[in-house]
């Protein structure tokens, strides 16, 4: 663009009226979902709920509930005051959120889903997964019905095409903003995602971005340029959009690296995956009835136990969701359990095992499960599950690595189970902020620990016994070198090769030597799947 292009703070847009947004519709809202494989899902923001509540076609806004705010999350240290319990620091805080949340719509309606995804963007910039700042972000829990599901959808879409975006922005700066004014950066972020991918209405996304940016001290001074460079956005963005390539959208390091692996054809094939949000899988307890589920729109099966949604479900409200008949599990992740083969019985050792997805599989299959983790909020996650589909397991909070069992225990285990930490980029599509979070010093590290974390398993496992390993990650380094690297360092350890018989339909994932590697193209036709590696591997008797 020349320099007469670029905008120099033109009049702001008004910024009142009708400037869109979802519709409130605060009423039935489900209990938080703190599922499984440790995914919170909501019902996906689908084109209807965005438009629907920029058309206001909706029953008029009731604003919040005003009963009793149920479930509050604790406050941090730094919240709470001296004088107040933490439940009345708890009430307090929801309280004030709740007020914020009026307020805001009372200026200008849809702004408090807007603020809600811009204050996830600035938790997520704390070094939090875009997981975890949607559970403390007290502007997003407050936020309920299509709200909700919108301002999720503004920061997953945001981060699924972050390259994209900030190139498009980068277009209508001179040079980068100050990083004071990071701000500034997610106002535009946000209204471009909305401008260009979700087809949000322009008046809408401008005004109350030029609104948010007015709000506060510090973005104040750029009110003038977020406005004028989102009606540039408005009107030029989406033909910026087709004509960027689409590496755009994978940091450069993990393009490169995913190249070298797998080659041009297949890298283009995973970026083209990682545009779209995973489909809802769940794994299913033998003898649940689930014929409810079965009858839903689209639901299909890809393997005995599996059952595969759309993934515009609230998973809370989905039948069996209360009686425990399944847990949310990608079908990739469900590979690694079932390389243990039949566990009727067995003692087996679940590493790394919170959120307790795997754990879940292992003692619905009848094998005697200790679930070991280091971290203890996580391990709780693991525990309400366990209650909630009934299914035994002891749990343990330690570090593996400097964890030894108990001298009673009963010796070595049969089994072994190690999902071990990784960078996590086989999950992108249901984790877009993954690539961006991670580094090749990441890899590095995980790497190291990931070596000393197979050799301290292998000391748990009875002579004979099976030790599976794997990761959600696509990198190489994370999981077939490793594998390979195990098999030099311990003589006599093998792989325990998967007959392709054992994963019908799958049988693409099953490498020449046995192990298996998931890519998130394979099953393109029905939705894709996590990228995942796994190896059973048999010590020596
Ligand atoms: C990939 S996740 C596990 C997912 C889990 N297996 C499931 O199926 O739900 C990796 C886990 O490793 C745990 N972890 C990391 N370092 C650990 C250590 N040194 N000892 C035990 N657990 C560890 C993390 O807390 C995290 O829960």
């Amino acid at each position: 663009m020349t320099d007469n292009d670029k905008p120099r703070g033109g009049k702001p847009s008004p910024s009142s009226g009708r400037s869109g947004g979802p519709s409130s519709g605060r009423s039935g809202g489900k209990p938080d979902d703190r599922a499984f494989e440790g995914k919170r899902r909501e019902a996906r923001p689908d084109s209807r709920s965005d438009s629907r509540s920029d058309d206001r076609k909706g029953p008029p806004r009731k604003g919040p509930p005003k009963g009793p705010f149920k479930g509050p999350r604790p406050p941090r240290r730094e919240e709470r005051r001296p004088d107040e319990s933490a439940e009345e620091g708890a009430r307090r805080l929801a309280k004030a959120a709740e007020e914020k949340y009026d307020f805001l719509e009372s200026k200008m309606p849809g702004l408090a889903a807007r603020r809600a995804a811009l204050d996830i963007l600035a938790i997520m910039r704390r070094g939090r997964s875009l997981d975890e700042a949607l559970a403390q972000g007290r502007s997003f829990t407050v936020l309920q019905g299509p709200d909700r599901a919108f301002a999720r959808n503004m920061v997953s879409t945001c981060w699924r095409r972050r390259g994209s975006i900030d190139a498009i922005i980068g277009a209508y700066l001179d040079r980068p903003l100050p990083g004071k004014s990071i701000e500034v950066m997610d106002i535009l972020r946000l209204a471009a995602t909305q401008l260009v991918l979700l087809d949000t209405p322009a008046h809408a996304a401008v005004a109350t971005a030029t609104e948010l940016a007015g709000q506060k001290q510090e973005t104040r001074g750029y009110a003038k340029l977020v406005n004028a460079i989102c009606r540039r956005i408005a009107e030029k963005g989406k033909d910026q959009l087709i004509a960027l390539p689409l590496r755009t959208d994978t940091p450069g390091w993990l393009w490169r690296s995913l190249e070298r692996a797998y080659g041009p054809a297949l890298v283009t094939a995973i970026a083209e995956a990682h545009r779209t949000e995973a489909p809802l899988d769940l794994s299913l307890k033998p003898g649940a009835d689930i014929s409810a589920l079965t009858v839903l729109d689209g639901t299909i099966s890809h393997l005995p136990g599996h059952v595969r949604l759309s993934a515009a479900h609230d998973v809370t409200a989905l039948p069996g969701f209360e009686a425990g008949d399944w847990w949310v599990q990608d079908i990739a992740a469900s590979l690694p359990a079932r390389l243990l083969g039949d566990v009727t019985g067995q003692r087996v050792l679940d590493l790394c095992a919170a959120p307790g997805g795997k754990t879940l599989q292992l003692a619905a299959a009848g094998a005697r499960v200790t679930a070991l983790d280091i971290s203890g909020n996580r391990l709780r996650r693991l525990q309400e599950n366990l209650a909630r589909t009934g299914l035994p397991a002891e749990t343990i909070k330690a570090d593996m690595l400097v964890w030894e069992p108990a001298e009673d225990s009963g010796g070595a285990f049969d089994a072994i189970l190690l999902d071990a930490p990784c960078t996590a980029t086989g999950t992108v599509r249901r984790n877009p902020d993954v690539a961006w979070a991670k580094s090749e010093q990441d890899v590095k590290d995980l790497t190291a620990l990931q070596t000393l974390m197979i050799d301290r398993a292998l000391g748990f496992l009875k002579p004979g016994g099976l030790l599976v390993y794997c990761v959600c990650s696509l990198l190489v380094q994370e999981g077939e070198d490793q594998v390979k690297a195990a098999l030099s360092r311990h003589g006599g350890l093998a792989i325990d090769p998967i007959a392709e018989v054992a994963l019908p339909g799958l049988e693409k994932a099953i490498r020449k030597d046995g192990t298996i590697r998931t890519l998130p193209s394979m099953l393109a036709t029905t939705g894709g799947m996590d990228g995942f590696y796994a190896a059973a591997l048999r010590k020596p008797a």
